[in-house]
């Protein structure tokens, strides 16, 4: 299959602009709101004071950037939870970056280390973000390969200087951001790795890292690095890792399929797995279920309806998730009533996904393809 791979382009259209660079546009929401909207995305801010000064600024819209190893299918935290939380960017003023780290995914060990299943799958992230319901607007793809190629003295020099600047023992500290853990044998390709994602938010100029929880550390390196070197220290509005399906799962995992719903998986596999999933009664914490309800559902609907047969009360009707955690913890909500509700939303989320690789012959092709690799840990 030959698939020709656009540049850096504007998402969609294909024309070349620039993150960043447009008059911000965005004057319906008070400075207040476009603050708490974009805040909102994250469980840890740092800082909110420089979060309100960067957007009352209204020359430019801030860049915000989020990065992805192509590997294996995309779960529902990377598709629909992602796209929840940059449609909240985007209305709030910013332009959102998705860097599709091929190279890093490489020094990771990826895909068999092989670099043309690594960018196929990154074709098919791309593919399903397009279709995961964002407002493509202010929102962009780009190719790490590809944008390190072309402006390579001006990355590596900054690569070169991180390393300068930190001890191996502190760079080492950051391999959680690969998803691994730090060790005296651990590969030197994963201290390089923390160098250049650092190094990325300052190629990029990424006013704010819009990455999850488990990437904080190298954000924490970055503005760390930027008081170093007296540039502007970027804003780390990192968001929820969403749980996995099983009991004590604290992350969504693309290597365990136990723990993940996959963004093309067909509605019975939805309802099997949420079906499967952990929902103890009464319980809240650790509840995978009234997690995807809190983020999932509640990110994207303002009413959420549990169907129940009338014999057992009739059908319950939340406006917000506050509602019903306090009826789930009082077990007036049981989980065989919550769990085919949830299922039902999610699967109408991702309804127009799969028909985009039902229908797409490109898209459909890419999948069939990713299907079909082997996912290395
Ligand atoms: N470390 C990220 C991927 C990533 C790579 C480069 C970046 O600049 C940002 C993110 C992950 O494991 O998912």
């Amino acid at each position: 299959m030959k698939q020709k791979r656009k540049k850096s382009n504007k998402a969609e259209s294909g024309e070349k602009k620039e993150p960043g660079t447009l008059p911000n546009p965005t004057n319906e929401l008070e400075l207040s709101q476009r603050v708490r909207l974009c805040a909102s995305v994250g469980e840890e801010v740092v800082q909110l004071d420089e979060l309100e000064k960067l957007l009352k600024n209204k020359r430019t819209r801030p860049i915000a950037y989020d990065g992805f190893e192509p590997s294996g299918r995309m779960h529902i935290a990377q598709g629909i939870l992602k796209a929840i939380n940059v449609n909240k960017l985007t209305k709030s003023g910013v332009d959102f970056v998705f860097w599709v780290a091929d190279w890093f995914a490489l020094l990771n060990n990826k895909m068999d280390g092989d670099l043309n299943k690594i960018q196929t799958v990154g074709k098919y992230l791309i593919e399903v973000w397009k279709a995961a319901g964002m407002d493509m607007t202010h929102v962009y793809f780009k190719w790490c390969s590809d944008e390190i190629n072309e402006h390579a003295n001006e990355y590596w020099l900054r690569v070169m200087d991180i390393s300068k600047h930190f001890n191996i023992t502190r760079t080492k500290r950051c391999c959680t951001i690969l998803g691994r853990t730090e060790s005296d044998d651990m590969p030197t390709a994963h201290l390089m790795y923390a160098c250049m994602q650092c190094a990325d938010i300052f190629f990029l100029k990424a006013d704010i890292c819009q990455l999850g929880m488990d990437q904080r550390k190298v954000n924490m390196l970055a503005r760390e690095y930027a008081t170093k070197q007296k540039l502007r220290s970027p804003i780390v509005i990192s968001h929820h890792m969403l749980m996995g399906l099983k009991e004590g799962q604290e992350k969504m995992s693309k290597s365990d399929p136990d723990s993940a719903i996959f963004m093309e998986d067909e509605a019975h596999d939805v309802n099997k797995k949420i079906k499967q999933a952990f929902c103890p009664p009464k319980e809240i914490a650790n509840n995978p279920c009234l997690d995807y309800v809190k983020h999932i559902v509640f990110g994207k609907l303002e009413q959420f309806v549990v169907k129940r047969k009338p014999e057992h009360g009739g059908d319950l009707i939340y406006t917000s998730y506050e509602q019903l955690e306090k009826d789930y913890a009082e077990g007036n909500l049981h989980p065989g009533d919550l769990k085919p509700s949830l299922a039902e939303a999610i699967n109408s989320f991702l309804e127009p996904v799969r028909s985009h690789f039902k229908n797409d012959k490109y898209a459909k092709q890419l999948l069939d393809q990713v299907k079909k690799y082997r996912v290395t840990k």
